[in-house]
Order: C-alpha cells, then structure tokens, then sequence
C-alpha cells in the first residue's frame, strides 16, 4: 500500500564503522516533526542523507521513501525534496524575480507564465512589487521570505527546515514560523524540522524526536 508523506524506513547514516544517525519516522502530508539533539548529534548529516548530498565518507542504509516511492538512491535535483537552511543563499547578481525564476521547473514555459507566477509568488509572501529589487537591498526577514518561496515553487513534496530562524530576530522569527508552515500546510507538504530551539519545535505544534 502507497504510504504518503516521508517514511525513513529504519535509516542509518554510517561513518567509519559506527552508525552516527539511526532513525525510523513517518511524517505525514501537513505534519510537522521536528528534530532536536546536541551539536555533532548529526542532524544536518540526517538531512543530508535525505537530499542526497552527503560526503562520500559516510553511507546510508535503510530506505527513504517519499509519497510511496524509494528516492534513497535517485541524485539530489530529482528526490523532490525541497530544503531551507539557517542562511538564504539567495543569488546576488540576479534581482527577487530572477531568484524565484530559478525556483520555477522548466516544464513551466513561456515569459508571460514564468512572470505570472512569479508575480503571484511575491503576493503570497507579501512582497508584491519587489520584483525588479536586488536582494541586497531587502531585510533578512523579506530574504527569508524569498528564499522559502523559490524553494516552494519548485514544487516539492517535503520540506526540510535546518534552523532556519535562528538567523530572524524575535519579531520577525516569529512571523516566518507561521508563514513556513501555513505555506507547507496548504501544499500538504510533509515537514522534518532541525532545530536547537525548543521554541520552534512548540510553534511547529507536533511531535519531536531527540538524536544524540
Ligand atoms: N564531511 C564530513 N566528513 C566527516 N565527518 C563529518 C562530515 N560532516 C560532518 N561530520 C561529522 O558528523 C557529525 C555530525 O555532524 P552534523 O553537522 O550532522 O551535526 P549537527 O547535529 O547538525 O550539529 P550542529 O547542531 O552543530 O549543526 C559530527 O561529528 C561532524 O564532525
């Protein structure tokens, strides 16, 4: 039977001949479960192991399915797997439109219809307008924004979040919270949360595993 969502099937991530990271979770479409543990505990290797980018030192065993479907072995820009990290990595040279283009799949054809969603991408984080900007001249709050929505419009079916507020002052961490995971719900998007703040795993609102 299909199980939708994220299932990590008795993973492991090894280093050497020590298993660093041993998890089995299922995260349904809309839930959010968030990941606490120390520093070195290997939550950052576990997302790794989830996009695909991990070191080539460590190996995975186990499965990782996403929506029913093994991605474990499929390369990083096909697993579907959206990811924000602590900072935006927004490109420079290119302005808030040409960020969030580079979000849009190509099967997404046609300057009037990448500029539409474009556009309408910028309304629903409220920065409609900020197009032409640099994203040099936008607050961390408004990077953050961008950042989440050119991750979103590429049309993932999970999302990874590796503290990504702990860059935001208080104010503003507290908006971007409720923004991230009104915008995952909506999109039923299964969300793994890394965090050192016991803060975030509360506003994320569901269950919390320790590693480490
Ligand atoms: N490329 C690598 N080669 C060898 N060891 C690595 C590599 N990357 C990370 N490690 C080790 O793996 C362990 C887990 O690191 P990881 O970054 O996953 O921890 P973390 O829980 O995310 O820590 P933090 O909360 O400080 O970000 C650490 O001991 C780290 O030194």
């Amino acid at each position: 039977m299909q199980e939708d969502g994220l299932a990590l099937d008795r993973l492991e991530v090894w280093h050497g001949d020590a298993p660093l990271v041993a998890l089995d979770a299922h995260v349904a479409p809309g839930e959010v479960l968030s990941v606490m543990g120390p520093s070195g505990s290997g939550k950052s290797t576990l997302l790794a192991a989830i996009i695909g980018t991990l070191a080539p030192a460590f190996r995975v065993r186990g499965h990782i399915r996403l929506d029913g479907r093994e991605i474990g072995a499929l390369p990083p820009e096909a697993r579907r797997v959206g990811i924000l990290f602590q900072e935006e990595l927004l490109f420079p040279h290119l302005s808030v439109a040409g960020n969030l283009g580079f979000g849009l799949p190509p099967s997404v054809r046609g300057r009037a219809e990448r500029a539409a969603r474009i556009e309408a991408a910028l309304d629903e984080i409220g920065l409609a307008g900020f197009g032409p900007r640099d994203p040099d001249t936008l607050s961390g709050g408004q990077k953050a924004r961008v950042a989440l929505m050119r991750m979103l419009l590429a049309e993932p079916r999970a999302l990874l979040l590796d503290e990504p507020f702990s860059r935001l002052d208080a104010g503003r961490r507290d908006q971007m919270r409720r923004l991230v995971f009104a915008r995952a719900a909506a999109r039923g998007l299964p969300v793994l949360l890394v965090t050192h703040d016991r803060e975030d795993a509360a506003a994320a609102g569901g269950r919390v595993i320790e590693l480490g």
